[in-house]
């Protein structure tokens, strides 16, 4: 299983940025920032219009190796914009997903999107990281974090004005993501340690979440049937990588989405 693995190199990864920028810095910088851009009110605007998808910034995965080989994260990030996507999802693990905590901030100031921070966060740190980096929103998963700690993120990402995708796989996560405040849940449809993507796990949770939260339906999403099916079982939102960075024409396999 490689989320143990990802996990103990993200310990380290945090150590070393630490070392160099102690938490009190980053602390300070925050005061400074822009207020973030609202992430879940964008999504529930999107929805109520039509269909809202998070669309992914996603060089590769450590199953499928580089996904698409000319990426530019800037040009990735607009031909989103241009295609109607409500938010934008920001891989910034280097190790194991090809991507950079930078690209935050140069799509941040090349779109006006809302920005999720995609990470395996595992420490306080990486909370004012993200948010000094450019984003609006972290993802937590449930599967890498007790309770204690999805609580406590939870509240510090909240003081630091980001909001939170909680992600969980079962019924188990699910219950500990509902003792959160998190007003956002994915259900993720990729299996951790299988890497196999189900949609049948998100027909399975999606409707044991209550409507207050806002849902959202992660990974192994193709086509328009695929979305009417998810809608069907519930998702507000829809997050999108791998089907759109395969696209030469990115805007237009958004656009065949969203209608
Ligand atoms: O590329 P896909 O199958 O459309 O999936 C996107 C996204 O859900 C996936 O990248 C993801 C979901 N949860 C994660 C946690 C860490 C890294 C990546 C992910």
């Amino acid at each position: 299983m490689i989320l143990p693995r990802i996990l103990a190199r993200k310990h380290e990864e945090v150590d070393a940025a630490r070392s160099q920028v102690p938490l009190a810095e980053l602390g300070a910088r925050v005061a400074d920032l822009a207020p973030c851009r609202p992430f879940r009110v964008r999504l529930k605007e999107c929805a109520a219009r039509g269909t809202a998808v998070i669309a992914e910034v996603k060089k590769g995965s450590p199953s499928k190796g580089v996904i698409r080989a000319d990426f530019d994260p800037v040009a990735i990030a607009g031909a989103y914009e241009r295609g109607g996507a409500a938010c934008l999802s920001v891989l910034t693990d280097r190790d194991f997903f090809f991507g950079e905590l930078a690209y935050l901030g140069m799509i941040r100031n090349a779109v006006a999107l809302p920005l999720l921070r995609k990470d395996f966060i595992v420490d306080a740190y990486q909370l004012h990281e993200a948010r000094v980096a450019g984003a609006d929103a972290v993802l937590l998963i449930a599967a890498a974090l007790d309770g204690g700690q999805l609580a406590d993120f939870s509240y510090l990402a909240a003081e630091l004005g980001l909001e939170v995708l909680l992600e969980i796989h079962d019924e188990e996560e699910l219950r500990r993501a509902l003792e959160t405040p998190a007003a956002l849940i994915g259900v993720n449809n990729r299996n951790l340690s299988t890497f196999v993507t189900d949609l049948r796990i998100s027909e399975r949770l999606l409707p044991l979440i209550p409507p207050q939260r806002l849902r959202v339906t992660e990974s192994g999403i193709h086509d328009r049937l695929d979305i009417e099916r998810l809608k069907d079982a519930g998702a507000d939102a829809f997050l999108i990588g791998e089907s759109l960075m395969r696209e030469t024409d990115i805007e237009a396999k958004l656009k065949s989405l969203i209608d």
